[in-house]
């Protein structure tokens, strides 16, 4: 059985609810862009690739059964709910970039005189539609990238280290970093992948300990705190992160914990790399200082499964990701080709 966290059918769309794994295994219908935004928001969806394909998925439901007169009335439709989207949650660019796609094939359709009202809506629903298998298609290349990349010069298997969840549940199948351990594995190359728990959403512990023990790989959890302790005495080979925003210099915004992790393996001398697709690498942005980070409420922090853990009273600070400076990723795994943080504007000029 595959892991999959959207399922879309003919303008159907029903999701894995990712705030009840790993205890229950529950989908919800996507009935429009509202309950899109809204399980973005909350999280029951999250993971760059798969907030970006849901959101888009959602406003196909949302117009699917309905009838436009003009071109006019549904291209404000579309608008109005793409503007609404991209306020679910700031830091993934994915969305921001999917939306922009959409908008710019609707404002070409608009101009073509040819095209009626429902031509033009069959084609971005059809665009849309395409997002799930390409999404695949560029994790498997990401997969294969980053594990060529990896076993260069190795002739035995790795012992490999990753962050937060990357896997099926935070994209539309397979994973980008996960997708790169999957990969070394499907090898026969994976020694042992340790995954860390990711405080304070604990998508590690949660979501990603789940994808490692559902495809049977190796793996051990630890702690963030222990990250430290593990490449001083177990000889990891490399570490293998995601990204929700990549800046035109390398800079990567990603989970909270991203960077200490980064800054970890410079001094262990422990190859640092992310894997990402181009959707999401943001070219306009020069650098990381550009990306607005996300800050969640403090209950993440003080409440585990409803329970309060921290003293009552105390001030919290939860900011959802850091940016790792370009300086400490020894190369960005994407589905073109791996690329040191130096040459990746280059790439922008060649999509
Ligand atoms: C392929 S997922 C890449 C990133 O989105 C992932 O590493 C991450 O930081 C997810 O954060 P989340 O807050 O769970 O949406």
């Amino acid at each position: 059985m595959t892991l999959e966290a959207i399922k879309y059918k003919q303008g159907q769309l029903q999701i894995l609810d990712q705030l009840l794994l790993p205890g229950e295994s529950r989908y919800i219908s996507i009935a429009g862009v509202e309950d899109g935004w809204r399980s973005i928001n909350t999280m029951q969806v999250r993971g760059a690739p798969a907030i970006a394909i849901v959101g888009c998925l959602s406003l196909v439901v949302e117009i699917y059964g309905k009838q436009y007169e003009t071109k006019e009335e549904l291209h404000a439709e579309l608008s109005k709910h793409l503007q609404y989207l991209v306020t679910s949650r700031p830091t993934a660019v994915n969305l921001k970039l999917a939306a922009d796609d959409v908008l710019a094939q609707a404002n070409s359709l608009l101009d073509e005189k040819t095209t009626d009202a429902e031509t033009m809506k069959k084609s971005i629903i059809e665009s849309i539609e395409q997002m799930l298998e390409k999404d695949i298609k560029d994790n498997r290349a990401i997969g294969d990238n980053g594990a060529n990349v990896l076993l260069k010069g190795i002739d035995r298997p790795l012992k490999l280290l990753t962050h937060c969840n990357t896997g099926s549940l935070a994209t539309a199948g397979y994973g980008t970093a996960l997708g790169v351990i999957r990969s070394v594995h499907e090898r026969n190359l994976l020694e042992h992948v340790y995954c860390t728990e990711t405080r304070p959403y604990n998508q590690g512990a949660r979501l990603t300990a789940y994808e490692l023990v559902h495809d049977q790989l190796p793996a051990t959890l630890v702690t963030d705190s222990m990250v430290a302790a593990l490449l001083h005495t177990r000889k990891i080979d490399a570490i293998i992160v995601g990204a929700d925003r990549v800046a035109a210099n390398g800079d990567t915004a990603n989970k909270i914990g991203t960077y200490q992790i980064a800054v970890v393996a410079k001094h262990h001398q422990v190859p640092f790399y992310v894997a990402a697709p181009f959707t999401s690498i943001d070219f306009d942005i020069e650098d990381g200082s550009r990306i607005r980070i996300e800050e969640r409420p403090e209950k993440e922090l003080t409440h585990l499964g409803g329970q309060r853990i921290a003293a009552p009273g105390i001030g919290c600070w939860n900011p959802a990701f850091d940016v790792t400076p370009a300086e400490l990723i020894t190369g960005i795994i994407t589905e073109s080709g791996v690329f040191k943080p130096s040459e990746l504007a280059k790439q922008s000029k060649a999509k």
